[in-house]
């Protein structure tokens, strides 16, 4: 990417500190250098112009090559969400039917609703105006990183990645290999193992072409799932992987009908896990959506493998998939990120998805008797965020680039504006569109934050920036 303008970000900064913490930043400065890189951070001064001051005192940086942004009272800014803010798991090419799926489950859903979209976006302009669509809806809810399912096909996946790299947003692309003829429909299916293999090469190959380093835009190896694939096509991308080191994404132990008829399929194999972990595809750069049922013995060897899980709690709940089980996840080493999942979930937002999760994880405290399990199976506000931050960033292994601020760690960020009302009732700024989410004045700023969460939407997100680059701003 071309050197651009340094920034200096000064005001109120919130991020996850560990799983269980959030960090707040008062009266601090964030400077990102000509390459999008946070270069330094001030906090804890007697007032703005001070920080300002010491960041560029600090830096040798004079103010006139500097864009200076500060966020007002009440204002804060926050990581972008990776799903994962990061999303970790969503279907790009879904995203014209989000919010369309009845009454139905996993398997009825992809014949009846998925497959027919999916394969319509052979049309390049269908497939130009759904992907710019989705990406510029993820952005504008704060989504600085995606992980995509694109579609079977290589020309329209190649778009894909060519329009998050012109828009701006970090992004995982894949192409979906299904070649099962018995599984998939005739109008919908890789013609052989080798074409799926061949076919995810070319994509590679383009997105090599576009963006050599994979700064921004990077292919990732897409199997769609077990029932989809032979298993010469997995053990082919799996391959694959050894040979380049790519990521690897697919969908694991969603459904109890998904789950059977893996079995059916793959009788040599012990469980759904087994079978991906003898095709070589569990590897610690694999993302797993989904894993509701898995089994004590599957989350011991996902964790064992260092292979990832993306939750996707609303689509969870759309598809009646069942509630996963983070808690018992993280208890068990495995790192997890949130994805939206769209079109299982409605919802392209990962603020959306981490409420979501909060909500999961009260139905699973639910059916738990034992009252200590019970209360420790619900996830605070705190945890939702580092799912969307730092857990997504670990779930593509981008863990040392974004996901929080620290020097050395890349400007991939959102500001968040909220409504204040004065003492008469009044909303300030009663042209500004805040959302619906209201502040008093006496909440502290762990209030503000969870008001946010629970209440929050893309009216809060100001401006979107992705490695220093500025992707959104909200009129
Ligand atoms: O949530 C899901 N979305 C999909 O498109 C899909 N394909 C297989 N399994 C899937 N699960
Ligand atoms: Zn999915």
């Amino acid at each position: 990417m071309s050197p651009q303008r340094k920034l200096l970000l000064l005001g109120t900064f919130v991020h996850s500190k560990t799983q269980q913490d959030l960090d707040f930043l008062h009266k601090a400065g964030i400077a990102v250098d000509a390459h999008g890189k946070i270069a330094a951070i001030e906090r804890d001064a007697h007032d703005l112009s001070e920080v300002k001051a010491r960041l560029l005192a600090k830096l040798g940086w004079n103010e006139a090559e500097v864009d200076v942004t500060e966020a007002a009272e009440g204002q804060f800014f926050f990581p972008g969400f990776v799903g994962i803010t990061t999303d970790t798991h969503i279907h790009a090419s879904q995203y014209a039917n989000a919010g369309i799926f009845g009454k139905s489950s996993l398997l009825e859903w992809l014949e009846t609703y998925t497959f027919p979209l999916e394969a319509s976006l052979k049309d390049l302009s269908k497939a130009r105006r759904v992907y710019s669509r989705c990406i510029r809806r993820t952005l504008s809810h704060g989504t600085t990183t995606a992980t995509y399912f694109a579609t079977r096909d290589v020309p329209a996946t190649n778009l894909l990645a060519d329009l998050c790299l012109s828009m701006g947003q970090r992004a995982f692309v894949g192409r979906v290999c299904m070649d099962r003829p018995d599984m998939n429909p005739a109008y919908y299916c890789d013609a052989s193992a080798s074409d799926s293999v061949e076919a995810t090469q070319q994509v590679i190959d383009h997105i090599r072409r576009i963006d050599p380093g994979f700064d921004v835009v990077s292919p990732i190896i897409t199997p769609r799932f077990a029932p989809s694939c032979s298993a010469e096509a997995m053990k082919g991308l799996a391959e694959l992987h050894r040979q380049t080191g790519l990521p690897i994404q697919t969908h694991v132990s969603e459904n109890p009908g998904e789950i059977q008829l893996v079995a059916q399929l793959f009788p040599e194999s012990n469980s759904y896990t087994d079978l991906y972990d003898k095709c070589g595809l569990l590897t610690p750069r694999t993302v797993l959506a989904h894993a509701v049922h898995i089994s004590e013995k599957e989350a011991d060897l996902i964790a064992h493998n260092k292979s990832k899980v993306s939750h996707c709690p609303c689509s969870n709940t759309c598809l009646t998939s069942g509630p996963a089980r983070v808690r018992w996840m993280w208890d068990k080493g495995i790192d997890v990120g949130l994805g939206t999942d769209v079109s299982g979930g409605y919802s392209p937002s990962i603020l959306e998805a981490a409420r979501q999760a909060a909500m999961v994880s009260r139905h699973v405290a639910m059916a738990i008797e034992e009252e200590k399990e019970k209360e420790r199976a619900k996830l605070t506000v705190e945890e939702v965020l580092y799912l969307a931050t730092r857990g997504g960033a670990r779930c593509v292994g981008l863990e040392d680039k974004i996901g929080g601020f620290e020097v050395g760690m890349e400007w991939d960020a959102q500001l968040v504006t909220l409504n204040e009302v004065s003492d008469d009732g009044e909303v300030h700024d009663e042209d500004d569109d805040h959302g619906f989410v209201d502040m008093f004045g006496w909440e502290t700023w762990g209030d503000r934050v969870a008001k946010w969460v629970y209440n929050g939407d893309d009216r809060n997100t100001k401006r979107v920036w992705v490695k220093g680059r500025l992707v959104h701003r909200r009129k």
